[in-house]
Protein backbone atom coordinates (compact mmCIF):
# COMPACT_ATOMS: atom_id res chain seq x y z
CA UNK A 1 0.00 0.00 0.00
CA UNK A 2 1.50 3.53 -1.08
CA UNK A 3 0.18 6.88 -0.07
CA UNK A 4 1.36 9.44 -3.00
CA UNK A 5 1.97 12.87 -1.63
CA UNK A 6 3.38 15.57 -3.52
CA UNK A 7 6.88 17.06 -1.44
CA UNK A 8 6.66 21.04 -1.14
CA UNK A 9 10.13 21.96 -1.22
CA UNK A 10 10.91 19.72 -4.35
CA UNK A 11 7.37 19.04 -6.03
CA UNK A 12 8.28 15.46 -6.12
CA UNK A 13 5.78 13.24 -5.76
CA UNK A 14 6.67 10.96 -2.29
CA UNK A 15 5.13 7.91 -1.55
CA UNK A 16 4.48 6.63 1.82
CA UNK A 17 6.14 3.16 2.32
CA UNK A 18 4.49 -0.52 2.26
CA UNK A 19 6.46 -1.28 5.09
CA UNK A 20 7.76 -0.32 8.57
CA UNK A 21 9.64 -1.25 11.63
CA UNK A 22 9.04 0.22 15.18
CA UNK A 23 11.56 -1.48 17.27
CA UNK A 24 10.67 -0.90 20.62
CA UNK A 25 6.91 -1.09 22.18
CA UNK A 26 7.27 1.54 25.16
CA UNK A 27 4.75 4.77 24.92
CA UNK A 28 6.49 6.17 22.27
CA UNK A 29 7.38 3.44 19.93
CA UNK A 30 3.87 1.89 20.32
CA UNK A 31 2.53 5.67 20.30
CA UNK A 32 4.79 6.41 16.82
CA UNK A 33 3.42 2.63 15.02
CA UNK A 34 -0.12 3.95 15.95
CA UNK A 35 0.61 7.32 13.80
CA UNK A 36 2.27 5.39 11.05
CA UNK A 37 -0.76 3.02 11.34
CA UNK A 38 -3.15 5.90 10.98
CA UNK A 39 -1.02 7.33 8.01
CA UNK A 40 -1.30 3.86 5.53
CA UNK A 41 1.89 2.15 6.33
CA UNK A 42 1.64 -1.39 7.05
CA UNK A 43 3.84 -1.63 10.80
CA UNK A 44 5.13 -4.26 12.29
CA UNK A 45 6.04 -3.76 16.03
CA UNK A 46 9.00 -5.07 17.93
CA UNK A 47 8.85 -5.52 21.41
CA UNK A 48 10.63 -7.68 23.97
CA UNK A 49 7.87 -8.52 26.04
CA UNK A 50 5.96 -11.38 25.20
CA UNK A 51 2.84 -10.51 27.19
CA UNK A 52 3.15 -6.65 25.72
CA UNK A 53 2.91 -8.02 22.03
CA UNK A 54 0.64 -10.28 22.85
CA UNK A 55 -1.63 -7.86 24.29
CA UNK A 56 -1.10 -5.51 21.39
CA UNK A 57 -2.40 -8.33 18.65
CA UNK A 58 -5.21 -9.89 20.49
CA UNK A 59 -6.40 -6.96 22.67
CA UNK A 60 -5.20 -3.49 20.37
CA UNK A 61 -3.81 -2.18 23.82
CA UNK A 62 -0.34 -1.31 25.77
CA UNK A 63 -1.84 -1.82 29.18
CA UNK A 64 1.65 -1.16 30.72
CA UNK A 65 2.62 1.88 28.74
CA UNK A 66 -0.64 3.53 27.82
CA UNK A 67 -3.80 2.55 29.56
CA UNK A 68 -7.40 3.38 28.18
CA UNK A 69 -5.93 3.73 24.75
CA UNK A 70 -6.94 1.53 21.84
CA UNK A 71 -4.51 1.13 19.11
CA UNK A 72 -5.46 0.76 15.19
CA UNK A 73 -5.62 -2.71 13.31
CA UNK A 74 -2.46 -2.09 11.22
CA UNK A 75 0.22 -2.81 13.77
CA UNK A 76 1.34 -6.08 14.17
CA UNK A 77 3.04 -6.33 17.30
CA UNK A 78 5.79 -9.57 17.23
CA UNK A 79 9.05 -10.45 19.40
CA UNK A 80 10.70 -11.85 16.78
CA UNK A 81 13.07 -8.95 15.41
CA UNK A 82 13.75 -10.17 11.81
CA UNK A 83 10.37 -10.83 11.07
CA UNK A 84 9.61 -6.94 12.47
CA UNK A 85 12.40 -6.04 9.66
CA UNK A 86 12.01 -8.52 7.34
CA UNK A 87 11.41 -6.18 3.87
CA UNK A 88 10.84 -3.04 6.13
CA UNK A 89 11.82 0.08 4.06
CA UNK A 90 11.55 2.31 7.09
CA UNK A 91 12.99 1.43 10.37
CA UNK A 92 12.28 2.90 13.29
CA UNK A 93 14.36 2.95 16.36
CA UNK A 94 12.23 3.49 19.79
CA UNK A 95 14.50 2.00 22.53
CA UNK A 96 16.35 3.71 25.37
CA UNK A 97 19.52 5.95 24.13
CA UNK A 98 22.06 4.19 26.31
CA UNK A 99 20.59 0.71 24.86
CA UNK A 100 20.69 1.32 21.13
CA UNK A 101 23.92 0.49 20.07
CA UNK A 102 23.94 -2.70 21.12
CA UNK A 103 20.03 -3.73 20.29
CA UNK A 104 20.81 -2.16 16.62
CA UNK A 105 24.19 -3.79 16.16
CA UNK A 106 22.91 -7.14 16.81
CA UNK A 107 20.02 -6.26 14.28
CA UNK A 108 21.74 -5.25 11.39
CA UNK A 109 22.24 -7.89 9.50
CA UNK A 110 18.20 -8.12 9.27
CA UNK A 111 17.82 -4.80 8.11
CA UNK A 112 17.06 -5.00 4.24
CA UNK A 113 19.24 -3.18 1.79
CA UNK A 114 18.30 0.33 0.83
CA UNK A 115 16.00 0.89 4.19
CA UNK A 116 15.70 4.49 5.75
CA UNK A 117 16.74 4.47 9.76
CA UNK A 118 14.75 6.74 11.99
CA UNK A 119 15.95 7.92 15.45
CA UNK A 120 12.46 8.82 17.89
CA UNK A 121 15.13 8.60 20.26
CA UNK A 122 16.17 11.77 22.63
CA UNK A 123 19.15 11.32 24.42
CA UNK A 124 23.48 11.61 23.97
CA UNK A 125 25.82 8.32 24.15
CA UNK A 126 27.63 8.31 27.54
CA UNK A 127 30.67 6.61 26.56
CA UNK A 128 30.95 8.51 23.80
CA UNK A 129 28.67 11.33 23.62
CA UNK A 130 27.36 10.56 20.26
CA UNK A 131 23.94 11.48 19.28
CA UNK A 132 21.73 8.83 17.99
CA UNK A 133 22.46 9.30 14.44
CA UNK A 134 25.95 8.48 14.71
CA UNK A 135 25.01 5.51 16.51
CA UNK A 136 22.64 4.74 14.28
CA UNK A 137 24.88 4.65 10.87
CA UNK A 138 27.82 3.13 13.28
CA UNK A 139 25.45 0.18 14.92
CA UNK A 140 23.96 -0.40 11.47
CA UNK A 141 26.64 1.07 8.75
CA UNK A 142 24.33 3.14 6.70
CA UNK A 143 24.89 7.24 5.46
CA UNK A 144 23.68 9.89 6.53
CA UNK A 145 21.61 10.56 3.89
CA UNK A 146 19.57 7.34 4.97
CA UNK A 147 19.05 8.46 8.58
CA UNK A 148 16.45 11.31 9.85
CA UNK A 149 15.34 12.26 13.38
CA UNK A 150 11.99 12.75 14.26
CA UNK A 151 11.74 15.26 17.25
CA UNK A 152 9.13 17.89 18.82
CA UNK A 153 6.52 18.86 21.08
CA UNK A 154 5.45 15.06 21.07
CA UNK A 155 4.03 13.50 24.72
CA UNK A 156 3.47 10.25 23.67
CA UNK A 157 0.09 9.43 25.63
CA UNK A 158 -1.33 12.86 24.44
CA UNK A 159 -0.79 11.73 20.12
CA UNK A 160 -2.07 8.48 21.29
CA UNK A 161 -5.14 10.37 22.26
CA UNK A 162 -5.42 11.67 18.69
CA UNK A 163 -4.56 15.61 20.24
CA UNK A 164 -3.33 17.29 17.27
CA UNK A 165 0.79 18.61 17.36
CA UNK A 166 3.26 18.50 15.06
CA UNK A 167 6.83 17.44 14.82
CA UNK A 168 10.32 17.77 12.89
CA UNK A 169 11.93 15.10 10.54
CA UNK A 170 15.36 16.07 10.27
CA UNK A 171 17.55 14.40 7.61
CA UNK A 172 20.48 15.55 5.72
CA UNK A 173 18.64 14.26 2.63
CA UNK A 174 15.69 16.08 1.69
CA UNK A 175 14.22 12.87 -0.18
CA UNK A 176 14.82 11.05 3.21
CA UNK A 177 13.18 13.78 5.10
CA UNK A 178 10.47 13.48 3.19
CA UNK A 179 10.08 10.34 2.85
CA UNK A 180 9.71 9.85 6.57
CA UNK A 181 7.50 12.78 6.51
CA UNK A 182 4.91 11.59 4.41
CA UNK A 183 4.67 8.38 5.99
CA UNK A 184 3.80 9.74 9.68
CA UNK A 185 1.70 12.75 8.27
CA UNK A 186 -1.74 12.07 9.47
CA UNK A 187 -5.07 14.74 10.68
CA UNK A 188 -3.74 14.63 13.91
CA UNK A 189 0.04 14.56 13.32
CA UNK A 190 1.98 17.39 11.22
CA UNK A 191 6.07 17.21 10.42
CA UNK A 192 7.66 19.50 9.37
CA UNK A 193 11.06 18.65 7.44
CA UNK A 194 14.28 20.57 7.92
CA UNK A 195 18.25 19.70 7.60
CA UNK A 196 19.64 20.48 10.97
CA UNK A 197 19.92 17.10 12.04
CA UNK A 198 22.84 18.53 14.90
CA UNK A 199 20.18 20.79 16.39
CA UNK A 200 17.23 18.91 16.60
CA UNK A 201 19.05 15.88 18.31
CA UNK A 202 20.96 18.31 21.05
CA UNK A 203 17.59 19.71 21.52
CA UNK A 204 15.80 16.83 22.19
CA UNK A 205 18.68 15.54 24.63
CA UNK A 206 19.62 18.76 26.49
CA UNK A 207 15.08 20.15 26.92
CA UNK A 208 15.04 16.93 29.11
CA UNK A 209 17.53 17.93 31.46
CA UNK A 210 16.04 21.05 31.76
CA UNK A 211 12.69 19.34 32.33
CA UNK A 212 14.50 17.78 35.14
CA UNK A 213 15.59 20.98 36.82
CA UNK A 214 12.35 22.64 36.15
CA UNK A 215 10.51 19.66 37.85
CA UNK A 216 12.82 20.12 40.93
CA UNK A 217 12.26 24.05 40.99
CA UNK A 218 8.21 22.43 41.28
CA UNK A 219 8.98 19.93 43.39
CA UNK A 220 10.33 22.72 45.94
CA UNK A 221 6.87 24.32 45.96
CA UNK A 222 8.82 27.38 43.51
CA UNK A 223 6.13 29.10 40.48
CA UNK A 224 6.08 30.58 37.39
CA UNK A 225 8.25 32.58 37.79
CA UNK A 226 10.92 30.37 38.26
CA UNK A 227 9.72 27.91 35.87
CA UNK A 228 10.12 30.45 33.46
CA UNK A 229 13.48 31.55 34.17
CA UNK A 230 14.80 28.19 34.00
CA UNK A 231 12.92 27.35 30.35
CA UNK A 232 14.36 30.22 28.88
CA UNK A 233 18.01 30.32 30.36
CA UNK A 234 17.48 26.63 29.66
CA UNK A 235 17.19 27.12 25.99
CA UNK A 236 20.19 29.63 25.95
CA UNK A 237 22.52 26.75 26.98
CA UNK A 238 20.99 24.31 24.52
CA UNK A 239 21.29 27.40 21.92
CA UNK A 240 25.08 27.92 23.06
CA UNK A 241 25.30 24.28 22.86
CA UNK A 242 24.47 24.00 19.47
CA UNK A 243 25.92 26.72 18.12
CA UNK A 244 29.22 25.64 19.19
CA UNK A 245 28.63 22.17 17.62
CA UNK A 246 27.43 23.24 14.17
CA UNK A 247 23.52 23.58 14.81
CA UNK A 248 21.30 26.37 12.32
CA UNK A 249 20.38 29.01 14.93
CA UNK A 250 16.89 28.31 13.61
CA UNK A 251 16.42 25.35 15.02
CA UNK A 252 16.13 26.54 18.69
CA UNK A 253 12.73 28.52 18.37
CA UNK A 254 11.13 25.96 16.42
CA UNK A 255 9.14 23.02 17.22
CA UNK A 256 11.74 20.88 18.06
CA UNK A 257 13.75 23.57 20.37
CA UNK A 258 10.87 25.82 22.28
CA UNK A 259 8.49 23.43 21.18
CA UNK A 260 9.57 20.45 22.91
CA UNK A 261 11.19 22.30 25.90
CA UNK A 262 7.51 24.09 27.04
CA UNK A 263 6.11 20.66 26.84
CA UNK A 264 8.51 19.00 28.39
CA UNK A 265 8.88 21.43 30.92
CA UNK A 266 4.96 22.23 31.86
CA UNK A 267 3.41 18.21 31.35
CA UNK A 268 3.66 16.14 34.37
CA UNK A 269 2.71 13.14 31.30
CA UNK A 270 6.56 14.17 31.31
CA UNK A 271 8.86 11.69 32.77
CA UNK A 272 11.76 13.60 33.12
CA UNK A 273 9.56 16.61 34.23
CA UNK A 274 7.96 13.97 37.06
CA UNK A 275 11.77 12.26 37.67
CA UNK A 276 12.23 15.96 38.81
CA UNK A 277 9.76 17.14 41.11
CA UNK A 278 10.16 13.54 42.97
CA UNK A 279 13.90 14.63 43.78
CA UNK A 280 12.71 18.13 44.36
CA UNK A 281 10.60 16.95 46.88
CA UNK A 282 12.95 14.66 48.72
CA UNK A 283 13.11 11.16 46.93
CA UNK A 284 16.69 10.01 46.24
CA UNK A 285 17.60 8.95 42.42
CA UNK A 286 16.27 5.69 43.00
CA UNK A 287 13.21 6.12 44.50
CA UNK A 288 12.15 8.99 41.86
CA UNK A 289 13.23 6.36 39.12
CA UNK A 290 11.16 3.63 40.45
CA UNK A 291 8.41 6.47 41.18
CA UNK A 292 8.56 8.12 37.94
CA UNK A 293 8.37 4.41 35.33
CA UNK A 294 9.41 4.52 31.37
CA UNK A 295 12.81 6.48 30.36
CA UNK A 296 14.00 9.83 31.67
CA UNK A 297 16.51 9.96 29.00
CA UNK A 298 17.62 13.00 31.09
CA UNK A 299 18.84 11.19 34.02
CA UNK A 300 22.19 9.63 32.03
CA UNK A 301 22.36 12.40 29.41
CA UNK A 302 22.99 14.73 31.71
CA UNK A 303 26.36 13.52 31.95
CA UNK A 304 27.22 13.05 28.28
CA UNK A 305 25.82 16.69 27.53
CA UNK A 306 27.91 18.01 29.98
CA UNK A 307 30.96 16.04 28.68
CA UNK A 308 30.61 17.29 25.52
CA UNK A 309 29.54 21.24 26.44
CA UNK A 310 33.28 20.86 28.64
CA UNK A 311 35.00 19.41 25.70
CA UNK A 312 33.37 22.14 23.21
CA UNK A 313 33.93 25.04 25.84
CA UNK A 314 30.32 26.03 26.50
CA UNK A 315 28.82 27.09 29.94
CA UNK A 316 25.88 25.17 30.70
CA UNK A 317 25.39 25.81 34.26
CA UNK A 318 21.63 24.06 34.90
CA UNK A 319 22.61 21.30 33.17
CA UNK A 320 25.90 21.19 35.58
CA UNK A 321 23.23 21.56 38.28
CA UNK A 322 21.43 18.95 37.41
CA UNK A 323 24.00 16.64 37.05
CA UNK A 324 25.55 17.73 40.35
CA UNK A 325 22.28 16.77 42.43
CA UNK A 326 21.58 13.60 40.60
CA UNK A 327 25.28 11.60 40.44
CA UNK A 328 27.14 13.96 43.21
CA UNK A 329 24.34 13.90 45.73
CA UNK A 330 24.22 17.86 45.62
CA UNK A 331 21.43 19.16 47.35
CA UNK A 332 18.49 20.88 45.27
CA UNK A 333 18.61 23.92 47.32
CA UNK A 334 22.28 24.13 46.72
CA UNK A 335 21.96 24.40 43.12
CA UNK A 336 19.38 27.01 43.30
CA UNK A 337 20.99 28.71 45.48
CA UNK A 338 24.95 28.20 43.07
CA UNK A 339 22.95 29.07 40.29
CA UNK A 340 21.25 32.41 41.65
CA UNK A 341 24.86 33.72 43.31
CA UNK A 342 26.75 33.30 39.69
CA UNK A 343 28.44 36.29 38.65
CA UNK A 344 26.12 39.34 37.09
CA UNK A 345 25.65 39.45 33.00
CA UNK A 346 24.29 40.88 30.31
CA UNK A 347 21.43 38.94 29.10
CA UNK A 348 22.15 38.74 25.63
CA UNK A 349 21.04 34.94 23.53
CA UNK A 350 24.06 33.16 23.93
N1 LIG B 1 7.25 8.73 25.66
C1 LIG B 1 7.26 9.87 24.99
O1 LIG B 1 6.33 10.68 25.12
C2 LIG B 1 8.40 10.17 24.05
C3 LIG B 1 8.21 11.15 23.09
C4 LIG B 1 9.25 11.48 22.24
C5 LIG B 1 10.46 10.81 22.33
N2 LIG B 1 10.61 9.84 23.26
C6 LIG B 1 11.89 9.14 23.28
O2 LIG B 1 11.69 7.83 22.76
C7 LIG B 1 12.63 6.92 23.34
C8 LIG B 1 11.87 5.73 23.89
O3 LIG B 1 11.04 6.22 24.92
P1 LIG B 1 9.70 5.52 25.39
O4 LIG B 1 8.86 6.59 25.95
O5 LIG B 1 9.09 4.67 24.37
O6 LIG B 1 10.30 4.66 26.59
P2 LIG B 1 9.62 3.51 27.42
O7 LIG B 1 10.38 3.44 28.68
O8 LIG B 1 8.16 3.69 27.47
O9 LIG B 1 9.91 2.23 26.54
C9 LIG B 1 11.20 1.82 26.19
C10 LIG B 1 11.07 0.49 25.48
O10 LIG B 1 12.37 0.02 25.17
C11 LIG B 1 12.49 -1.31 25.61
N3 LIG B 1 13.86 -1.55 26.01
C12 LIG B 1 14.46 -1.21 27.17
N4 LIG B 1 15.74 -1.64 27.17
C13 LIG B 1 15.93 -2.25 25.98
C14 LIG B 1 17.02 -2.91 25.40
N5 LIG B 1 18.17 -3.04 26.04
N6 LIG B 1 16.87 -3.42 24.19
C15 LIG B 1 15.70 -3.31 23.53
N7 LIG B 1 14.62 -2.72 24.04
C16 LIG B 1 14.74 -2.18 25.24
C17 LIG B 1 11.54 -1.45 26.78
O11 LIG B 1 11.16 -2.78 26.95
C18 LIG B 1 10.39 -0.56 26.33
O12 LIG B 1 9.52 -1.30 25.53
C19 LIG B 1 13.39 7.73 24.38
O13 LIG B 1 14.60 8.15 23.86
C20 LIG B 1 12.49 8.92 24.65
O14 LIG B 1 13.22 10.07 25.06
C21 LIG B 1 9.61 9.49 24.12
O1 LIG C 1 8.33 11.88 28.94
P1 LIG C 1 9.58 12.58 28.49
O2 LIG C 1 10.12 13.49 29.56
O3 LIG C 1 10.57 11.63 27.94
O4 LIG C 1 9.19 13.57 27.30
C1 LIG C 1 8.48 13.06 26.23
C2 LIG C 1 8.75 13.78 24.93
O5 LIG C 1 10.11 13.86 24.66
C3 LIG C 1 8.09 15.12 24.82
O6 LIG C 1 8.25 15.63 23.51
Amino acid sequence: MTTDISDEATGAPVSAPARVAVLGAGSWGTTFAAVLADAGSDVRLWGRDPVVVDQINTARRNGKRLPGITLPEGIAATTDAAHALDGAEIVVAAVPSQTARVTLRELRPHVADGAVAVSLMKGVELSTDDRMSTVIADALGLPDDRIAVLSGPNLAREIAEHQPTATVVSSTSEATAARVAAACSTSYFRPYTNSDVVGVELCGAVKNVIAIAVGMAQGRGFGFNTTATVITRGLVEITRLGLALGADARTFPGLAGMGDLMATCASPLSRNHTLGKHIGQGMTLEEAVAATGGTAEGVKSCRSVLHLARTAGVDMPITAGVSAVLNDGLPVAEMARALLSRPQKAEGIV
